[in-house]
């Protein structure tokens, strides 16, 4: 039997990939490339470079490779995309649609090319329009294109109920679904601490300004840094995705799946919980929604819809 080690390319080297990558690196996932333009080529070698030279001090044998030549990526079992720029204070999500498109599309179009059979996870925003252009970009089966937003905004949702309880964040569950934007549906139903439902623990008036603060948590992390927007919480969001699918975890993790039908949502990228292992996205969990939720969920995916219409696909 070959025994092989998995190869992960991280597009875009900037604040959100340079950390994947190292993550990626420092939890042994397998060889890591990390790869952005080509004037950016030689900064990008550095990168890699400098933190392959972590590997003895802090103890991880992955390689990473820094390139601006997509041939390097060739064979990837992974495909992270956070190419594309960021937002500024003052900006929604939804203005960087048109730029990020157009990376997207030719960042997609070669790892067609050369990584054929992998699986394809987006984060560059607004991130469910992009992963919708990536789809038809890659022309991949709906399984192998995924985002990431779910994983990043119940990690937000649930360090601020941990927060509030003053209790290990370990023993907090929670859900976020919806579109990765300001109306993002933290689903307070079934969210709970040690089996414990948390609306039975918080008062109202707490869990509502927690649910504010989960939707607009990437904005205060943007408003606090000044120049750029998260990248610690939304590159550790990437690696547990990725683990969940190279190890065939089977988690249950809200990700950005894409919809026919589900929630009654169709043609549509949004997040949702869904199975993740060897095959990607495995299955999408349909939740009982009550009325009051539902109408959150359908607030939530006209967003989405808004901007998606916006890309040429
Ligand atoms: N979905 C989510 O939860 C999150 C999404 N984001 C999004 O991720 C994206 C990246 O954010 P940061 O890393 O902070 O930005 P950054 O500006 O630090 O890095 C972006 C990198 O992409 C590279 N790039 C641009 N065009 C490229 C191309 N055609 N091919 C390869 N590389 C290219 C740039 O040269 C740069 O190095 C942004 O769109 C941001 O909004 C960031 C955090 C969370
Ligand atoms: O807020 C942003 O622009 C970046 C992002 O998606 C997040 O941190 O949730």
């Amino acid at each position: 039997m070959a025994i092989k080690r998995y190869k992960i390319t991280v597009v875009g080297a900037g604040m959100t990939g340079a950390n994947t990558a190292l993550m990626l690196a420092q939890n042994e996932l397998g060889n890591v490339v990390l790869l952005d333009i080509p004037q950016l080529e030689n900064p990008t070698k550095g990168k890699a470079l400098d933190m392959l030279e972590a590997g003895p001090v802090i103890r991880f044998d992955s390689q990473i490779l820094g390139t601006a030549n997509y041939d390097d990526a060739a064979d990837s079992d992974i495909v992270i995309i956070t190419a594309g720029v960021a937002r500024k204070p003052g900006m929604s999500r939804d203005d960087l649609v048109n730029t990020n498109a157009g990376i997207i599309k030719s960042v997609c179009e070669n790892i067609k090319r050369v990584a054929p059979e992998s699986i394809v996870i987006i984060l560059s925003n607004p991130v469910d329009a992009m992963t919708y252009v990536a789809y038809h970009a890659l022309g991949f089966p709906k399984n192998r294109v995924i985002g990431q937003s779910g994983v990043l905004d119940t990690a937000r949702y649930c360090t601020f109920i941990a927060q509030e309880l003053n209790v290990s964040f370990e023993d907090v569950r929670g859900v976020v679904l919806g579109g990765h934007g300001d109306d993002m549906v933290p689903l307070v139903r079934y969210s709970s601490v040690g089996g414990i439902p948390i609306e039975t623990l918080i008062p109202a008036d707490r869990i509502k300004a927690i649910v504010e603060r989960t939707r607009h948590g990437g904005g205060e992390i943007v408003e606090l840094l000044g120049n750029g927007s998260a990248y610690y919480a939304p590159a550790a969001s990437l690696v547990q995705m990725t683990e969940a699918i190279l190890k065939d975890k089977k988690r249950i993790l809200p990700v950005i799946a894409y919809l026919e039908g589900e929630y009654g949502y169709s043609n549509v990228f949004m997040g949702v919980p869904t199975l993740l292992g060897a095959g990607g996205i495995e299955k999408v969990f349909e939740l009982d929604l009550t009325s009051e939720e539902k109408a959150a969920l359908d607030k939530s995916a006209e967003s989405v819809r808004n901007v998606t219409a916006v890309v040429n696909v």
